[in-house]
């Protein structure tokens, strides 16, 4: 039933001022192209230096007159039926903020026919659970949001009272044998469409939405409405379980060019990350003979794993604005989405590579074929030179005919003009006389044609012969040489990029933990307080016990130092700045022998230390 695993559509916002210029076409058998010209000079904003014409595939583009009744058919029907059927369906929006996600996904409020697929699709399984007798299905929704890779559940009641932070997090659980099971996420069951409806505009409302400078409701996170599918036969026990994810991701922000900061740059760079990683889990599970699919890497594609790949039906609708100024963005969106796609491409793109290496091999053939037909027409000139002066002798040339016929084609490159052909036989015409040459002249053209052979790359074999006796094996190793380096390079390249997203993700948990350790200081600050109140009064009892010719210098605002009349000095670590302590101020007290103060500073020690540890006596001997 389930044919492709992995469909890539992409749907065009309508857009009235500044349209960038594209064509689509989905004429085309093998799926739809959408092409953009980007002109050199565009004057707002995005200078492109490089090309002018971007071409990118997808199963189909929809223009931006497609209505919600048409991305529905060609989109969700499909894996709707297919979740009937019993296997699991996942279906993302991925794309630039403000590019029409949620209005896919959700729908836009201002008029029923903008429902987007979630209603259309709650409507078209009811249905087919009412013209469906012969079997008794159960359904139940679950919402989960995904925000700074933290789980929350959207139909939880608690959500409108609650700050974001002393809500429940969603936490992922796996079981012996790798299934996935969310903890703190709610099933609620629903046995119409209207509750399965209720359901959804109540996760909405708890969803989190932030105003961006792109757009004035950005969701700022990923969010998954599931349908949890049972079928079972009446009266029979086996049931048969399948689920639909309708993905609404996070807008795909491009930091540096939206001028987001605070906690709206935060927040994109957690959606940057996790949108990296589900293009990895995407790309890896396109590629044939792949073991390793990397879902643990984010929390979006564990809580998907059971639903992307294998016999799952996974869509995928590259949703772009195309106004002039998010041309950047939306190309980004389109090469993501293009590439994960079509894996062809980079076969091509390694074949385009293998080509370009063989024709710099070829480059580097004819010029020395140039070079050698050059010195043959130099060593031709000299002989008709000195037979135009000695008539006498006979005239022998050591031109070969190979390298005068490359000579010719030198002059004109692989395709031999009729001008340059006629040139050619002219000049024969004209040096007969003074050529000792064995062939005639058809016989010299067919040699000129085989010779002209080895430049096509379509005979393996002349191109065999041809490198066995001409191909310099020092250059072949240098060619080598290199293309090992540049592999070097490029595996170089991408254990940065890995590095570099790695360091990202550590940076984010980096940030996570400055505010736990922020958090769990206020805490102990409260506690360590109160305790101080009685560590200081220990101390004051401390310094009406010395001796008047005792006294106190503070070392730093956290250090004292008290040195007894004859010498003896402790050194006191304080949690509070004590400069109050200072020797001006004048000790009263009872005239106490040092052996007394040393007594009575061991006697309190457990005192203070039980006090909060904020008094530590760092030394206790006798002074120099
Ligand atoms: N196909 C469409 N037809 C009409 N209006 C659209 C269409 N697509 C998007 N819009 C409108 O564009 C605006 C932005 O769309 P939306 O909120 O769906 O973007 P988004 O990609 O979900 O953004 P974000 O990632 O920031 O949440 C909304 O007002 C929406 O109604």
């Amino acid at each position: 039933m389930v044919k492709e695993t992995i469909q890539i559509f992409a749907r065009i916002k309508p857009t009235k001022k500044n349209v960038a210029v594209y064509s689509v076409d989905n004429e085309n058998q093998t799926g739809s192209s959408l092409e953009f010209f980007v002109p050199k000079d565009l004057a707002d904003g995005f200078v492109n230096n490089k090309r002018e014409c971007y071409n990118f595939r997808f199963q189909k583009v929809f223009d931006q007159v497609a209505k919600q009744e048409e991305i529905f058919e060609n989109i969700a029907k499909p894996v709707a039926d297919s979740v009937l059927a019993g296997y699991n369906g996942t279906i993302f929006a991925y794309g630039q903020t403000g590019s029409g996600k949620t209005f896919t996904i959700t729908g836009g409020a201002e008029q029923y026919s903008d429902r987007g697929i979630i209603p259309r699709t709650l409507s078209y399984l009811y249905e087919r659970f009412s013209q469906d007798s012969s079997m008794v299905y159960t359904t139940h929704i679950s919402y989960l949001e995904i925000y700074n890779e933290m789980g929350y559940d959207l139909l939880d009641s608690r959500h409108e009272a609650s700050r974001l932070e002393d809500l429940p997090k969603v936490m992922i659980m796996e079981d012996q044998d790798q299934n996935i099971h969310l903890r703190n996420l709610s099933l609620q069951q629903s046995v119409n469409e209207e509750e399965a409806l209720n359901l959804l505009f109540l996760g909405d409302t708890n969803r989190m939405i932030a105003e961006t400078p792109m757009n004035q409701a950005s969701t700022r996170s990923h969010c998954i409405f599931t349908v949890h599918l049972c079928r079972r036969e009446p009266g029979s026990a086996t049931l048969r379980r399948s689920k639909l994810h309708l993905v609404d991701l996070a807008g795909s922000d491009r930091v540096s060019k939206t001028g987001l900061n605070g906690q709206l740059l935060t927040d994109a760079k957690y959606i940057n990350l996790s949108l990296h990683y589900l293009e990895q889990v995407i790309i890896a599970l396109s590629e044939k003979n792949r073991s390793h699919i990397p879902y643990r890497n984010s929390m979006l594609t564990s809580v998907l794993r059971d639903s992307l790949g294998g016999n799952c039906m996974t869509t995928m609708i590259a949703t772009m604005a195309v106004e002039r100024r998010n041309l950047e963005v939306s190309m980004v969106t389109m090469r993501t989405c293009s590439d994960t796609s079509l894996l062809d491409s980079l076969k091509k793109q390694y074949f385009i590579v293998v080509l370009g290496h063989y024709f710099c091999i070829l480059v580097k053939m004819l010029k020395k074929e140039k070079k050698r037909a050059q010195d043959a027409a130099a060593q031709l000139a000299n002989i008709t030179n000195s037979q135009s002066q000695s008539t006498s002798s006979v005239s022998t040339v050591e031109l070969s005919q190979e390298g005068m016929l490359i000579f010719i084609l030198s002059l004109s490159g692989p395709k031999l003009s009729m001008g340059k052909q006629e040139a050619f036989e002219i000049f024969i015409r004209d040096h007969e006389d003074h050529l000792t040459i064995e062939d005639n002249k058809s016989l010299l053209k067919q040699r000129l044609m085989t010779s002209r052979t080895k430049y096509y790359p379509d005979n393996a074999q002349i191109k065999a012969d041809y490198f066995n006796e001409e191909f310099d094996p020092a250059e072949e190793n240098l060619c080598k040489h290199i293309e090992e380096e540049k592999t070097g390079y490029k595996s170089i390249v991408g254990r940065l990029k890995a590095l570099r997203t790695e360091i990202e993700h550590l940076q984010l948990l980096l940030e996570r933990s400055k505010v736990k350790l922020q958090k769990d200081f206020h805490k102990w600050w409260s506690q360590e307080a109160s305790s101080l109140q009685v560590a200081e009064l220990t101390f004051l009892y401390l310094s009406i016990g010395c001796s008047p010719k005792s006294h106190w210098d503070t070392e730093q605002d956290h250090t004292a130092i008290y040195t007894s009349s004859s010498g003896i000095w402790v050194r006191l670590l304080f949690a509070q700045p004590c400069k109050r302590f200072s020797s001006s101020i004048p000790l009263t007290g009872d005239q106490q022998t040092d052996a007394d103060i040393l007594a009575f500073i061991r006697a309190r020690q457990n005192l203070v230390s039980r006090a909060g540890d904020t008094h530590r006596y760092t030394h206790a001997k006798n002074a120099p």
